[in-house]
């Protein structure tokens, strides 16, 4: 699998025409694009100028930041792109990684080398932060515990809970910082709120034991902010958390004062700047708890802010599931947390491995995607089952047109009678995943498929913008109308005759003028990065060519997981294979810093000649 692109021509606008030497012969093979080119002379200006090599190599970081690492491994340059040596072949990597430690760029800071990866400065220092900010927490002194207190809750709260999920909630009330991983299912938010209420226990039966609660008086509440990168995860998580409080006595749910809401609004994004927030660490959260869902999808970036924001002495908890894709900006920062604390007898890692929802069929399938090799994937498909279908075809149209075009007519017909809480509810019933936008494989052409057959069956033409039933996708996050990347809707006819854009988001269902909703896209099909953090009851995987450059286990992973009761998987044995046999491997430095903390040594990277 290689990472290039194919430049159309000299117009490309990928092509720095100006470049000269390996830059531009790297450039016009495809492996780094203008913007790599363009950053990389700019800031080695900057630093007074600098050798060839160092150059190189500080494009090729600026490159791996674009294809989500954080760094990059230049040992794994040359197998990137075996043919594209520049003049006399690829430097040999250890002597190309001393080179950029002793080079100008080093010196002045634009560059550092760390843990044997090549960093731009600004994401070492993230990285560090974010390490030293979980290595300061879980050093200092732990929560206290009112152990009376905690097994007369777990005894109340806890019946139902398995052993794992118990344990994550003792953790959850003997550390700072917890990191809860599991699988779709799991119990992830079944556990979050039993958490939350023995915290609330906790908090209580300290304050009364300190003299500040009166007996009969409800106390202090808990306050706690449920949060996730985008708002629809963020409401699915208070609803899912709010139903399980109600299964818990009144006492246990009347001690928390409980509010959802998207990381960013959590932070307080501000107009002016988009990597800062009103929170950070002079003007800290005031929650007693932070609890971030979907935490695989938390870039670096973000993660920083989040850490420095959080009081020293709040309870984080940090959810989601490490095998999924990882987030769309740079960093892989839940899994470097799980690997990082491999073998740690003190770990804020609990993972939770009984699967309560899917079905058998579905859950062994998800596992042989988690651990197994491709002919045990391909075993798990072609196993007879009422809840998992494997098409091989060159014909898939004939394949998806049943499913996509019964879910496209029942968001249609809701929408026609203005049932807007329908048409969203339809749009959950099927979901077709591509893991392309563009292509023959991609959502673009199915979506036009969908709408022809659509058009078809009703006979009209769908051309206008805003059709009665469009399904909509937001595609980035609009924090002055509280509209977020991932979250969906429908165009819903109003009683008025008029039609408005309904999007199911962190507060519940909006109404919107179509015009005032500039990021949307049609959504018959979806990509599967965009699916991250929601399910269907039934689920059509489009797989691409087994050239693919995407495919790769964890896409396939994430794209069976949306499942809830049926999958159907749609591709050849070749793209089986290739998605299971690529991991989609990111550079990053955080497990080795977790690690070189845990074994007393500084995070900063002194391994392979430290720029610090
Ligand atoms: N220990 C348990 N015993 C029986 N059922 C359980 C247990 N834990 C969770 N469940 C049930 O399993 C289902 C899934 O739980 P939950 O929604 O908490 O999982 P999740 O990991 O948060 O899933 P997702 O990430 O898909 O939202 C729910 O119906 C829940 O009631």
């Amino acid at each position: 699998m290689t990472e290039l692109f194919e430049p159309v021509g000299d117009h490309d606008h990928r092509i720095a025409l100006a470049a000269t030497g390996a830059l531009a012969d790297l450039n016009r093979a495809g492996l780094l694009e203008a913007g790599d080119l363009h950053v990389a002379t700019r800031v080695a200006d900057l630093a007074g100028g600098t050798d060839d090599d160092a150059l190189l190599a500080l494009a090729l970081a600026v490159r791996a930041v674009r294809h989500g690492s954080v760094a990059v491994d230049l040992a794994t340059v040359p197998e990137l792109a075996p043919d594209l040596a520049p003049g006399a072949g690829w430097p040999e990597p250890d002597a190309w990684l001393a080179a950029v430690a002793r080079s100008s760029l080093v010196e002045q800071g634009a560059l550092r080398v760390e843990h044997g990866l090549v960093y731009l400065d600004r994401y070492a220092r993230l990285e560090h932060q974010v390490c030293a900010d979980l290595v300061t927490r879980s050093r200092q002194e732990p929560p206290p515990v009112d152990e009376a207190a905690l097994a007369a809750a777990l005894a109340r709260v806890g019946g139902r809970l398995n052993g794992q999920q118990r344990e994550a909630a003792e953790r959850s009330v003997r550390q700072w910082t917890t990191v809860l991983t599991g699988g779709p299912g799991t119990g992830k938010t079944t556990t979050v709120a039993r958490i939350l209420a023995v915290l609330a226990d906790q908090a209580a039966a300290q304050d009364a034991a300190a003299g500040g609660g009166r007996p009969g008086a409800p106390g202090r509440r808990l306050s706690v902010a449920l949060s996730a990168p985008t708002g629809k995860a963020a409401a699915r998580l208070q609803e899912a958390v709010d139903a399980e409080l109600a299964t818990l006595p009144a006492e246990d749910r009347d001690r928390l004062a409980v509010e959802s809401m998207t990381l960013h609004r959590l932070l307080g994004w501000r107009a002016d700047n988009a990597t800062r927030f009103r929170h950070d660490r002079t003007n800290r959260l005031t929650h007693d708890v932070v609890v971030v869902d979907e935490s695989s999808m938390v870039e670096l970036t973000l993660m920083a802010r989040l850490l420095e924001a959080v009081r020293p002495q709040a309870r984080l908890l940090l959810v989601g599931d490490p095998r999924q894709l990882t987030s769309v900006g740079a960093g892989a920062v839940l899994s470097d947390l799980v690997a990082g604390h491999e073998g740690d007898p003190a770990t804020p890692v609990v993972s939770l491995t009984e699967n309560y929802r899917s079905t058998e069929d579905i859950k062994t399938l998800a596992e042989a995607l988690r651990t197994g090799t491709a002919d045990e994937v391909l075993a798990a498909l072609r196993t007879p089952s009422e809840e998992v279908e494997y098409v091989e075809t060159d014909d898939p149209a004939s394949v998806l047109r049943a499913d996509t075009l019964a879910s496209a007519l029942a968001v249609r017909r809701a929408a026609e009678q203005g049932d807007a809480a329908g048409a969203v509810r339809a749009l959950d019933e099927h979901r077709l995943l591509c893991a392309h936008r563009e292509g023959p494989y991609g959502v673009r052409v199915w979506n036009r498929h969908v709408e022809q057959w659509l058009g078809e069956a009703l006979g009209q033409d769908l051309r206008q913008e805003w059709y009665v039933g469009r399904p909509l996708l937001v595609t980035t996050n609009d924090h002055a109308l509280e509209v977020y990347n991932g979250e969906t809707g429908a165009v819903v006819l109003g009683a008025d005759g008029r039609v408005r854009a309904w999007i199911s988001g962190s507060r519940g269902l909006q109404d919107f003028a179509p015009g005032r909703l500039d990021a949307v896209e049609t959504m018959h099909a979806m990509t599967i990065h965009k699916s991250q953090g929601s399910q269907a009851r039934r689920v059509t995987v489009l797989l691409p060519e087994e050239a693919s450059r995407l495919l790769s286990r964890e896409l396939f992973y994430t794209a069976v997981t949306r499942a809830q009761e049926h999958v159907r998987v749609v591709g050849s044995e070749a793209a089986v294979r290739a998605a299971v046999e690529t991991r989609a491997q990111r550079a990053t430095g955080l497990r080795q810093r977790l690690q070189a903390a845990r074994a007393g040594g500084s995070d900063s990277g002194s391994g392979n000649g430290s720029g610090t």
